[in-house]
């Protein structure tokens, strides 16, 4: 495959195999991306679209973390309705805006009793939600409802199922009476001021309850980045069968539920064609924190992503990635505070650009903390490629990951069955060896997944 032969024993599909032949020495000049260079030749990664200078293919991690470095502003922050803020980030401390329980409550439907029994039962009873019930003296009790407000002086509660009212109205105890037994004091949970949960702290329905609880209508968060999506390419139809040379576009029914799992508000998506005109104008007027292109990023007479970026003089921060596939992927930042993710048009290359450059510049963004890293064993052979990461569709079992079939750059039918991507190092796994899995959103069923 190249004078060296060093590619020769990988399984390699053939748009990746063609991705090599070009790798053996396609002249820049006819490149404005990063693929086609041999790595001992590369210099940096980053600079100007508008330089012609040979990129290097960034390495996958270190793509990974320049999109985890995208800049968020110091104004990011945003006072959300609680009805709204469900998967975002807390950007300031939730502290407890007032004593929890705010007063003595009882926690039983029963009696309050104040003194030793037998009580005497007062005619009223204290229901929840009611104003301030009168004190109680020695030797009388009240009915009273769980949450409801304990009378001053009381000295216990006694539950309805273990008290007895004889014939003349009194109330005794069937059970040993422990004074403050069944109420809640004031400030059991929190004290005004207390420190509930710190900044950084994903809102969960659980979350929600507690701001509510606490006294909060608004919580300060990170809202959702904002994401264009533009689709290009003139071969794509939007329904029908593929017929004379025309597909149907499978970015466009996908990137959008795909991004708003990953934390974004997708504001549009745009199909353009293969015009540059109208990407130009898109891109240049775009309000998107986050604009993502699909198709376009190779040199192809009609993959105007490049020249775009050149003309607007966007500083391309990450120029081809050394993952399969996808390797064309591109990140760029298009002006103060926007980026462009250019991902390749092939679908399962879309999805690894996705998962290796959106996801964790969304991440950033929205606030969202790293997730764990963790491996699995993989239960078979996957071949690897020479140099580069592969990101392989899995499903995943208790304790291994089964690599699935049809991985293909233009298949998605080995990830619309999958649980995860596999990470599977530059000269492949073999079977039994630890990969680091990406979960895929919906499996790992994350409070930030909203597919609406
Ligand atoms: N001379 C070279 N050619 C190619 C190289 C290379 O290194 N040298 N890399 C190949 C690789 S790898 C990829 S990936 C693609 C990237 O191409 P583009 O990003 O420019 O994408 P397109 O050419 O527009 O499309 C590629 C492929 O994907 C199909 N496609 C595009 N959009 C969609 C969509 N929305 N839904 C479904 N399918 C889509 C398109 O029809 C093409 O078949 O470049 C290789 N070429
Ligand atoms: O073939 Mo391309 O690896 O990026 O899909």
């Amino acid at each position: 495959m190249t004078a060296s032969g060093q590619y020769e024993e990988v399984d390699l599909d053939v748009e990746e195999a063609l991705a090599l032949v070009k790798e053996g020495g396609a002249p820049m000049s006819e490149h404005p991306g990063t693929h086609g260079v041999p790595r001992s030749a590369q210099p940096p990664t980053s600079g100007s679209a508008g330089e012609e200078h040979v990129h290097a293919a960034t390495p996958w991690g270190e793509a990974r973390a320049v999109a985890a470095r995208a800049p968020r502003g110091p104004d990011a922050a945003v006072s959300v309705p609680l009805d709204a803020a469900l998967g975002l980030v807390l950007a300031a401390p939730l502290d407890a805006l007032t004593d929890l329980p705010s007063f003595d409550t009882s926690a039983m439907d029963g009696w309050a009793v104040a003194g030793p029994g037998p009580w005497g039962v007062r005619a009223e009873g204290v229901l929840a939600g009611h104003s301030a019930p009168r004190p109680l003296a020695d030797g009388e009790a009240v009915r009273i409802a769980t949450g409801a407000r304990i009378p001053h002086d009381v000295t216990a509660v006694i539950r309805s199922e273990h008290g007895r009212i004889d014939e003349k109205d009194r109330l005794h105890a069937t059970r040993e009476v422990v004074p403050g037994q069944d109420i809640r004091p004031r400030g059991q949970e929190c004290r005004s001021g207390d420190p509930l949960l710190p900044s950084g702290t994903l809102v969960t329905p659980a979350v929600l309850g507690l701001a509510a609880a606490a006294g909060y209508d608004t919580v300060a968060a990170f809202p959702r980045p904002r994401v264009e999506v533009l689709v290009l390419g003139d071969e794509l139809l939007t329904g029908g069968l593929p017929r004379e040379g025309l597909i149907r576009d499978a970015l466009g029914p996908m990137l959008p539920s795909w991004l708003r799992a990953l934390g974004a508000d997708v504001v549009a998506v745009r199909r353009l064609g293969d015009d540059a005109e109208a990407l130009h104008t898109a891109v240049r007027d775009s309000g998107a924190d986050l604009v993502v292109t699909t198709g376009g990023t190779a040199a192809g007479p009609v993959d105007h992503v490049h020249p775009t970026l050149r003309r607007i003089g966007a500083e391309l921060l990450v120029n081809g990635v050394g993952v399969r596939p996808g390797h064309p992927m591109l990140l760029a930042r298009t002006r103060e505070r926007q980026h462009l993710v250019g991902l390749p048009g092939n679908p399962l290359a879309a999805v690894s650009g996705l998962l290796t450059l959106a996801e964790p510049l969304l991440r950033t963004l929205a606030g969202h903390a790293a997730p764990e890293t963790y491996t699995l064993p993989l239960q078979d052979t996957v071949h690897g490629h020479p140099r580069d990461t592969r990101l392989v569709p899995v499903v995943l079992r208790a304790d291994r990951a089964v690599p699935l079939h049809y991985n293909g750059p233009a298949m998605l039918r080995g990830v619309a069955a999958a649980d995860a991507l596999a990470v599977v190092p530059p000269g492949g796994a073999r079977p039994g060896q630890e990969a680091e899995i990406l979960d895929l959103p919906w499996a790992a069923a994350g409070i930030g997944v909203c597919f609406t």
